[in-house]
């Protein structure tokens, strides 16, 4: 028989992990796995159990919780020798990555997924040791999914995330930054830049329309100092993917980028604190196998 562990975060989303996880077990037990599941208590916890999981030499390992408890379980993962096959189970406000890679559809079809699915090769990214598999950023507004409690997540959903940027959005700066990609520099003032390894982040679906999880590229955006009503404006054309061609926008495809910084300028990973800037961006080509729908 092979063998899965189930990480779960029981306060991701609308905390529904726990209720579900007999389910889960259920499924993968029918589907030929001796699965056992790993309850999260806090920051880091999701990092030990993956590394647990692939020190005891486990087939499957379940991120089921949201792209924090992704980014904790592949940072486990990406420096071990032997990497257990990834698969998701979206229980979080956002589930970002498994949009993404069309993960959903309900807690059967994604259960589906991990027994009757394909593995397949998939790029993540490395920051200053740390690791990330869907998006980087940094400057305005970026530190906003770390800083809302997972209590009014609960509560009231996605709806904790924007009414946290409305808070912020009166207050954004722009930066002095220096970033190298490919053979091109930008140096000056921006407001943010985004670095994106799939099409769906931070809700957006076409914010970074030629990212793909297995191309060994992030797009990356770069959106130039702007004014409060052009930065509005420019949130709404991203929306609808008509922010590219913006003379504010810088769009890209890079294998590796670097940042540099005049002050100490906090780092997005996954939606979680990932340390400060400066530092390079590396896309590690093909680094793990995932499990997606057929
Ligand atoms: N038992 C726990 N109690 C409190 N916090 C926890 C617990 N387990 C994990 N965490 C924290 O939860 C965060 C990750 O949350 P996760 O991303 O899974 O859900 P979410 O924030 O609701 O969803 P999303 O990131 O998709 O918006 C991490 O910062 C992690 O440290």
């Amino acid at each position: 028989m092979k063998r899965a562990m189930i990480i779960y975060n029981p306060t991701a989303g609308r905390e529904m992990a726990k209720r579900h996880l007999p389910g889960i077990i259920e499924n993968l037990t029918y589907n030929g796995f001796l699965t056992i599941g790993y309850p999260t208590n806090g920051q880091g916890s999701a990092t030990m159990g993956a590394r647990e999981a692939a020190e005891q030499g486990v087939d499957l390992v379940v991120a089921a919780g949201g792209d924090g408890t992704v980014y904790e379980v592949i940072n486990g993962l990406a420096e071990l020798e032997y990497r257990p096959t990834l698969g998701l189970l979206p229980f979080g406000t956002t589930n970002d990555l498994a949009r993404g890679l069309g993960i959903g559809g309900g807690f059967d079809k994604a259960c589906h997924t991990l027994t009757k699915g394909r593995a397949i090769p998939v790029d993540i990214g490395k920051f200053n040791g740390r690791y990330f598999i869907n998006i980087a950023a940094g400057g305005a507004l970026t530190e906003l999914t770390y800083e809302v409690p997972y209590k009014l997540k609960t509560i009231i959903g996605q709806l904790a995330y924007y009414l946290k940027g409305f808070e912020k959005l009166p207050h954004i700066k722009s930066s002095r930054v220096r970033i190298e990609f490919n053979d091109e520099c930008f140096e000056g003032e921006i407001m943010l830049f985004l670095l994106a390894n799939t099409n769906s982040v931070g809700g957006f679906e076409r914010l970074a329309p030629r990212a793909a999880i297995d191309d060994g590229l992030f797009d990356l955006l770069i959106i130039k100092k702007t004014d409060l009503v052009r930065f509005i404006h420019l949130a709404g054309e991203a929306i609808r993917g008509y922010h590219i061609n913006d003379q504010y926008v810088i769009y890209a495809q890079a294998r590796e980028v670097k940042v540099s910084v005049e002050n100490n300028m906090p780092v997005n990973l996954d939606g979680e604190y990932g340390g400060l800037l400066p530092g390079i961006f590396t896309n590690l080509h093909h680094h793990l196998y995932m499990m997606v729908p057929e």
